[in-house]
């Protein structure tokens, strides 16, 4: 099959249906090695089927669209590794120091598709980069640090939790703060929520891979990484006074003005694991003090509104990767592949 966009597409398709053909079995045969000591009840139902259930459940279902992240827009560049850095640990063609072609996706997390801008959330990446062989590698990301939840439970009980009164399309705040004293993994990325205001642009964003994965070099040596872009326009916050007189969209505006005046660019920062650093547990930080590694730069040169960017049909499956990174036994990373498998399956056959 050639390498052309159309083929890694075909490609990417053919990939998530095979994903949900695994997923069912995953669902079966996860969810006891997923069982959370502390809610043992919750880990058996967390499958991810359930996991797309509750997000319509929670915000209804809009056709075509993502169940998760459903707000976005699309933008495109290309990543340029940094060899001298990367390759005494990653063999990945990510690192080789050409130009590598970007599809990404920036987004607020939660199923609504007209979520306020300046929602006090977190916001997310998807990047696809399509590698000179016809490989891809995705990246998907948050603006936090730490994910929410240890296990998938705790991801079905928070979409559960925050599901508004179906009487009054209220928000029943007791129903989320039974969520927080019954889920104290969720509190790390909860108390970094309130403590950060959200960006005016994505362009002032941090995102962070959150898990841990595993560099693969050429003498097959692995090194367990975690990594961060960190945006050269600086990190902003909007602050109070901005977030009460903010529109209500204002992100893609932000973006399209300010690759008016040239590209955006993040370097892509890697920490070095050592031993005793969480290997499977997103929720948790590894010390500030870990030796970090510049492996290159990502250049976003444009931007798409949602109807038109070539992200729309992607799916930024965080276990789509090339030669060179790997996976860990994280089950929080295990168990995305086979929710966004059905959220992937659902959007698509909408049309
Ligand atoms: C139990 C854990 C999680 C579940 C069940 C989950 C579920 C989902 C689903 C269903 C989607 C929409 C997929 C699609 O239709 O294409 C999505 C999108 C997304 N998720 Fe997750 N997620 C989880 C954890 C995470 C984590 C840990 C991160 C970041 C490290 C993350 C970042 C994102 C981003 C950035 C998107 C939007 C991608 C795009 O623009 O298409 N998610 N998630």
């Amino acid at each position: 099959m050639a390498d052309t966009p159309e083929n890694l597409h075909r490609r990417n398709t053919l990939l998530q249906a095979v994903r949900l053909s695994v997923a069912g079995t995953f669902a079966a045969s996860g969810a006891a090695a997923l069982a959370s000591p502390a809610a043992p009840d919750e880990a058996a139902a967390a499958t991810a089927e359930k996991a797309i259930d509750t997000l319509e459940g929670t915000y209804g279902t809009h056709k075509g669209q993502r169940r998760n992240h459903t707000k976005g827009i699309g933008a495109m560049g290309t990543f340029v590794g940094n060899p001298a850095a990367a390759a005494p640990y990653s063999r990945s063609l990510l690192f080789s120091g050409a130009p590598i072609d970007v599809v990404a996706r920036f987004s607020i997390a939660g199923g609504n598709p007209k979520v306020e801008d300046k929602e006090k959330s977190t916001r997310g990446l998807g990047l696809e980069f399509r590698l000179p062989d016809g490989g891809m590698h995705h990246i998907t990301m948050l603006n936090t640090p730490m994910f929410f939840a240890r296990m998938p439970a705790t991801f079905i009980a928070k979409f559960a939790a925050v599901k508004p009164d179906p009487a009054t399309g209220k928000p029943m705040p007791e129903k989320v703060k039974a969520f927080n004293a019954t889920h104290p993994d969720a509190a790390s990325q909860t108390m970094f929520l309130t403590e950060h205001n959200p960006p005016p642009s994505y362009a002032n964003s941090a995102f962070y891979g959150i898990h841990t994965f595993k560099f693969v070099n050429k003498a097959n040596h692995v090194t367990l990484v975690r990594w961060r872009f960190v945006p050269r326009d600086g990190e902003k916050s909007l602050s109070d006074a901005e977030m009460a007189s903010a529109p209500d969209d204002f992100l893609y505006a932000a973006l399209t003005e300010r690759l008016k005046h040239g590209p955006v660019k993040w370097d892509m920062l890697v920490a070095i694991g050592e031993p005793g650093d969480s290997e499977t547990d997103p929720t948790v930080l590894w010390p500030k003090e870990r030796k970090e590694i510049n492996v290159g730069t990502l250049t976003l040169t444009s931007a798409a509104p949602p109807e038109t960017a070539a992200s729309n049909r992607i799916n930024f499956d965080p276990l789509v990767m090339a030669d060179g990174i790997l996976p860990t036994e994280d089950p929080i990373l295990l168990f995305r592949s086979p929710s966004y498998a059905y959220s992937y399956a659902r959007r698509q056959s909408e049309g």
